[in-house]
């Protein structure tokens, strides 16, 4: 496959005819609510729907056709957004190497790599993670890490815990940054005061908003099953492609459809076989 597959610019568009095939994101990805960035969720998952092993075992589902799929797919979008769950699980690299080798430059050079964008809302990424040695190698784009801001200790309740924890987010914030992680706050929504901290989800839509203010004009959400569930259940989602692999996981397996309550009115588009896996299209209904 030395062009991207059908499905790619079925659900997504047509790449510019004088742009040379994944050196540059996709132009026409322009969501309905244009202050945030568009958003292409992406996953792959067995035949009962599962995106994981037992205990979060990482799964290579897709075969070789879909992988390369895939790393079309990130070669179209500004941006690539985890949760920190699969960033800490996986540990992935996020970058375009299965595609083809290009005849008169290096790969890296050649292609348009997206930036790795991890919601981690207490700083868990580790410093020697794959994604920031590959950036200090010059083989990758240095992650940027949506966290929120630390826990704040006032007056009355504060105490040499509290003033522990402070010190050890500073410690973690300051190792992230000097790995060349560049690390941006967003203020989590207001909670309701008897739950513990350790609750936060960063809201979405601040999120969303924040990249695009960075400048970030389209992502691909590839996981996991939180990250999933959070941006189907806000139906933050413009356009869906699923890779459905044929083999079965079981009960025990990571899924992702639990808790929705409302879900984005996604139009299909298209199904292609890619190998022995079957990719789906979907969109937003306009
Ligand atoms: N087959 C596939 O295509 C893929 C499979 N996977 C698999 O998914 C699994 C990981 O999934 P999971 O453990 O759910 O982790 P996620 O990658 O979904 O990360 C979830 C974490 O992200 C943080 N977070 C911040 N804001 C939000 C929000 N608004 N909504 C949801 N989470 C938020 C939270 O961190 P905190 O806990 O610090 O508060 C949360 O626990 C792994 O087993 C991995 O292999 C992952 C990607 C693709
Ligand atoms: N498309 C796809 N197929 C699978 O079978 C997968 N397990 C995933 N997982 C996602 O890709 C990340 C790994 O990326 P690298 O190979 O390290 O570049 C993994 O963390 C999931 O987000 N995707």
């Amino acid at each position: 496959m030395s062009s991207p597959p059908q499905i790619l610019s079925s659900t997504l568009g047509v790449i510019p005819a004088d742009v040379e095939q994944g050196t540059a994101p996709l132009p026409d990805l322009v969501p309905l609510d244009t202050t945030r960035p568009y958003v292409t969720l992406t996953f792959a998952q067995s035949i009962d729907a599962k995106i994981a092993g037992a205990g979060g075992k990482q799964l290579i589902l897709s075969g070789e056709e879909s992988m390369r799929m895939t790393h079309w797919m990130r070669t179209m979008h500004d941006g690539i957004l985890i949760g920190i769950g699969t960033a800490v699980n996986d540990n992935p690299q996020l970058n375009v190497r299965h595609l083809p080798f290009p005849v008169q430059n290096t790969h890296f050079q050649h292609y348009h790599h997206p930036r790795p964008l991890i919601l981690d809302p207490h700083l868990r990424l580790s410093p020697t993670c794959k994604l920031i040695y590959n950036a200090a190698k010059g083989v990758g784009v240095a992650p940027w890490v949506i966290s929120a801001p630390p826990p704040k200790i006032e007056g009355f309740f504060a105490n040499e815990d509290d003033g522990n924890k402070l010190q050890e987010w500073e410690a973690r914030r300051e190792a992230l940054q000097a790995a060349g992680v560049t690390v941006i706050l967003v203020e989590p929504e207001t909670l309701h005061p008897d739950l513990p901290p350790t609750t936060t989800n960063l809201p979405l839509p601040a999120v969303l908003r924040t990249l695009r203010d960075e400048g970030i004009r389209s992502i691909m959400v590839e996981g996991g099953a939180r990250i999933i569930q959070s941006f189907l259940s806000e139906r933050l989602v413009d356009a869906l492609i699923v890779t459905t692999a044929p083999v079965l996981v079981g009960g025990d397996g990571v899924g992702y459809s639990e808790g929705f309550q409302q879900l984005p009115g996604l139009k299909y588009i298209h199904t292609e076989q890619l190998g022995r896996d079957t990719v789906v299209g979907l969109k937003l209904m306009s």
